[in-house]
């Protein structure tokens, strides 16, 4: 449960990156220190900015701004990267088309996941078999350079997925009879281990819920990236680390986006406490075991309406 935060740590990641492959990384007191201050956010809040994480603030915005002149394309012109079933869940779905519980989500987006060879995840791995398109894509996973070395060396294959979205501010908006305050993504909590956010400067929109039910903001801070920890790495962690209700609230007239990437697990791992995380409470399991893929797949559908992308 995460604790009554008020505020979201910003920690500098700087002395991690730059002695990440030091043999005596282990002894040294300014990674311990950073390492201190990243503990302390996975469990009381499952929320932090990082600075001093090395991607371009140049490369940041122009990711984003590639995302605006998307968005400001015809509608006819973004539906021919439509997602829908038979692309495997991958590209464009207009606005109130993403469902959170249920409830139709105020935003446009573009989803993308890891490509990999048809059949290699057997009949589960089929719902998300299909290729990514439009080149933003590649510039957004530009991000995935952070994470490169996992692959194949420390995590083995990890899973990623990449969501571009776009939330019409509220004058512009063309869904009739909407709220005053009006939701851009439902409260959830993500799914794999680590979500890193990118947002655009100057529009605060994300929210994270404190154990009281406070919404506090994750206002932008230029340079920064927001990482939380997801349900994932909650189950790994048997509940120490926190995956934090979340949701963007839409209260500016300003067009925003965000560009999110998503850091999972293997497609086909089984997620379950490990054991040095049950010794920290008397051995006791706090989180029921999960298949990382079943999961993904689940949220998905749940997440379009699986009839409705069926018939489209
Ligand atoms: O737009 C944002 O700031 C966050 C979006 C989000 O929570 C998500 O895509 O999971
Ligand atoms: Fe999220």
């Amino acid at each position: 449960m995460a604790t009554d935060f008020k505020s979201i740590p910003i920690i500098d990641i700087s002395p991690l990156l730059c002695k990440c492959n030091d043999p005596k990384v282990v002894e040294d007191s300014e990674v311990s220190e950073v390492v201190k201050q990243l503990l302390l956010a996975c469990k009381e809040s499952g929320f932090f900015y990082v600075k001093g994480h090395g991607v371009p603030d140049s490369l940041l915005k122009e990711v984003r701004d590639m995302a605006h002149k998307f968005f400001d394309l015809p509608y006819d012109e973004k539906i021919k990267i439509k997602m829908s079933a038979a692309t495997g869940f991958r590209g464009y779905q207009g606005i109130g088309e993403n469902l959170t519980q249920g409830r139709p989500d105020m935003q446009e987006a573009i989803d993308c996941y890891r490509e990999f060879k048809p059949g290699r995840y057997g009949a589960l791995g089929k719902a998300l078999e299909g290729s990514n398109k439009w080149y933003i894509i590649i510039k957004a996973l530009s991000l995935k350079t952070l994470c490169g070395e996992f692959e194949g060396l420390r995590a083995g294959d990890p899973f990623w997925i990449t969501r571009i979205v776009g939330y019409p501010g509220i004058s512009d908006s063309i869904v009739p009879g909407l709220p005053e305050n009006y939701i851009g993504c439902g409260a959830h909590t993500d799914y794999g281990l680590l979500t890193l956010v990118n947002q655009d400067d100057e529009i605060p929109a994300l929210q994270v819920r404190n154990r009281s039910g406070e919404w506090i903001w994750a206002v932008p801070i230029p340079g920064t990236l927001v990482c939380n920890i997801c349900d994932m790495l909650k189950i790994w962690s048997n509940g120490l680390y926190e995956s934090t209700l979340h949701r963007v609230i839409t209260n500016s007239p300003k067009y925003r986006v965000s560009v999110t990437f998503f850091y999972e697990p293997n497609f086909n791992a089984v997620i379950e406490p490990l054991e040095f995380c049950k010794q920290k409470v008397d051995g006791i399991k706090k989180c029921e075991r999960a298949v990382y893929g079943e999961y993904l797949v689940r949220k998905v559908y749940g997440n379009f309406g699986i009839e409705y992308l069926m018939n489209k």
